[in-house]
């Protein structure tokens, strides 16, 4: 079990996702994240990610609920913390790890995403909270079943 960030900074009706060029989740098109370090707490880690992978200095961060990824499992392959930023330094550019592009909030690449993107993602960038839970096949190759809790 691992526990990763995402975050999704945004600037008017624009939502900085990346494309990854490696890792897990690679050829899709994402939030900016990764997997938090040991003692390393969850607000540390989503900036020292996004500085990572496509340089911005996130300068102020809005926490915006958790997922939960089962693989076949009863307990909770992988955590991911999601946070959304008005407030960053910087533009964006690429790494070794991700290209970043712009995208309108209503035209995201829903076909070049994870399967669960296009269920949580609209609530989240609507300003709203979420709690979610995907059950995967082992391999992640397909999304079976959710569960999705909408905070205000
Ligand atoms: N949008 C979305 N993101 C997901 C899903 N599953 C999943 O792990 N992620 C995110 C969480 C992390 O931000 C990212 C995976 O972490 P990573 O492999 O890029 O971690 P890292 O940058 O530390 O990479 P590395 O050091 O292991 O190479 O993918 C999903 O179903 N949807």
């Amino acid at each position: 079990m691992w526990t990763a960030t995402l975050c999704y900074p945004m600037r008017g009706s624009e939502v900085l996702l990346i494309y990854k060029r490696r890792g897990f989740g690679a050829g899709k098109y994402n939030g900016v994240g990764g997997k938090i370090e040991p003692n390393e707490d969850m607000w540390t880690g989503v900036k020292r990610e996004v500085k990572e992978e496509v340089g911005l200095e996130l300068l102020q961060v809005t926490y915006k609920g958790v997922l939960e990824f089962y693989a076949e499992e009863d307990v909770p392959d992988i955590i991911v913390h999601v946070f959304t930023s008005t407030r960053f330094r910087g533009d964006p550019k690429p790494s070794e790890e991700a290209i970043p592009q712009w995208f309108k909030i209503d035209k995201l690449p829903f076909d070049l995403m994870w399967e669960d993107d296009k269920i949580w993602l609209p609530h989240v960038l609507a300003g709203k909270t979420i709690y979610g839970r995907f059950w995967f096949k082992k391999d992640y190759s397909k999304m079976l079943s959710y569960k999705l809790d909408v905070y205000q």
